[in-house]
């Protein structure tokens, strides 16, 4: 079923075509990924040590351990909130209510998991299964994309997103037709992007750390920075947890095959890549060396959390005394840009505090191979894009008000070059 405003929509990442091949490339590149990291060349752009087989990527027990930390994190997520936020308004004119309650269950799955490995669960063997996890994700995001599509069969056009509507399956699948799937107050897409992908990864890390531990009678420094940075910007983004309220994927985005694997499989599996590595490929890392890659963390994460919490607080109360003094844009919509503070020096200053710190976090991994850097060259990738993306939604939303910013804060991401 077509709507007509989404026929007139242009279709993004390469169509219809785009669409299938990155349903096969990123799964498969996931697995590369997950089989090299271990493998003793490791080599980024080599082949793979093997093709997993039947028996290597199908078992029922890790379904099941699989399909019980979603159910735990669906449980937490239903737990009591010290908050409940309201989203920007939609089409219908209604606002929905989201649970503010991912740092609580941060806490609460570390306690458990304490516990539970305190009474003898052996974390430890969590990196051998790491490659039948990923399949069971990877089906998971299939069908609960597949469900989703159904869905979304049944909802009124106000209830679409403006992207996933052409009509075309394959691409709609991709990108996702409804914009805020739910059933009663369980919001699917809030909920996979912040919690059993995000947690999941930080859990994964630990349990490298500790099979590191088990190996080689304590962790590295190297795997002690990795775990230390990811876990920081996992910790924030669950404190700062609002805030997902107003990013494209919430506010713009379907939720269709790209964020249900984004969120449950290529998050966890791959962004632990540095950790995987550092567990087959032992690095030697001086103090001095380790200094300076926490002071590039560091940098990095201030400029990303100050460019984030400025423009928040901006979009919630601009005359709030932090941001009252900015100078800003007026636009038709009643809205204004920032165009002073970290969003007068580039237009995407958050952008680039995110990179600093991706490229924090292969550092530890030294300078031997290229597979540690993966995600510093698949983010720059998905940044570049994202900020494309968009650069063509703020020019429909605030026209000539745009083109204005974009006048007066000439670069992109990164000052004087990009
Ligand atoms: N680790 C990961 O894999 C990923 C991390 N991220 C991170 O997520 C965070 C959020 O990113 P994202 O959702 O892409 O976008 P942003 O947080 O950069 O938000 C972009 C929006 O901000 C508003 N805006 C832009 N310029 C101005 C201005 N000058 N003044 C006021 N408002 C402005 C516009 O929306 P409006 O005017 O409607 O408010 C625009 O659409 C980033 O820090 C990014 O690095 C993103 C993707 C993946
Ligand atoms: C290649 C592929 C499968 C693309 C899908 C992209 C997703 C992996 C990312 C799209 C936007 C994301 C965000 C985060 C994680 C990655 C995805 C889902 C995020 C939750 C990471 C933590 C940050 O602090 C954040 C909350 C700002 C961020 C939001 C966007």
């Amino acid at each position: 079923m077509a709507h007509p405003q989404g026929s007139r929509a242009p279709l993004e990442f390469g169509g219809p075509l785009g669409a299938a091949a990155l349903m096969v490339l990123l799964p498969a590149t996931m697995f590369h990924l997950l089989l090299v990291a271990r493998s003793g060349p490791a080599r980024l752009l080599g082949p793979p040590p093997y093709l997993p087989g039947p028996d290597v990527l199908w078992s029922p027990r890790v379904l099941l351990l699989w399909l019980t930390w979603l159910g735990l994190q669906a449980a937490l997520y239903l737990l009591p909130a010290r908050k409940v936020a309201e989203g920007l308004e939609l089409k219908d004119k209604s606002r929905l209510r989201y649970p503010i309650n991912g740092f609580q269950a941060l806490v609460l799955t570390a306690l458990l998991v304490g516990l539970a490995v305190s009474a003898g669960l052996p974390l430890g063997a969590l990196p051998e299964m790491l490659v039948p996890l990923a399949f069971a994700a990877t089906l998971t995001a299939f069908i609960f994309s597949f469900l989703l599509y159904l869905k979304a069969l049944g909802v009124p056009p106000s209830a679409l997103a403006p992207g996933g509507t052409s009509g075309n399956p394959i691409y709609d699948f991709f990108l996702g037709r409804e914009l805020n799937p739910r059933i009663c107050s369980f919001d699917f897409k809030y909920f996979c992007e912040l919690r059993p992908g995000l947690i999941g990864w930080v859990l994964i890390n630990l349990a490298l750390l500790m099979q590191e531990a088990e190996l080689r009678g304590s962790p590295s420094l190297a795997m002690w920075l990795v775990n230390g940075f990811q876990l920081l910007y996992v910790g924030d983004a669950l404190w700062h947890e609002e805030a997902v309220l107003t990013t494209m994927d919430i506010t713009h985005d379907g939720f269709g095959f790209m964020l249900a694997f984004g969120d449950l499989a290529w998050v966890p599996f791959t962004y632990s890549l540095q950790a995987q590595f550092l567990l087959h490929h032992p690095q030697p890392l001086g103090l001095p060396v380790a200094s300076a890659i926490c002071l590039i963390n560091a940098l990095g994460y201030y400029i990303f959390r100050r460019a984030n919490s400025q423009k928040n607080t901006f979009r919630k109360n601009p005359s709030d005394p932090r941001v009252a003094g900015l100078e800003t844009i007026p636009t038709a919509t009643g809205r204004q840009l920032l165009v002073s503070g970290w969003w007068g020096m580039v237009r995407h200053p958050n952008y680039l505090g995110d990179l600093i710190m991706a490229l924090a976090w292969s550092l530890p991994c030294g300078v031997s191979h290229l597979l540690p850097y993966f995600y510093f060259l698949y983010f720059t990738a998905l940044l570049v894009h994202r900020e494309a993306r968009d650069e063509q939604q703020c020019l429909q939303k605030y026209g000539l008000a745009w083109q204005e910013y974009c006048q007066r804060v000439p670069y992109r991401i990164l000052p004087y070059v990009y």
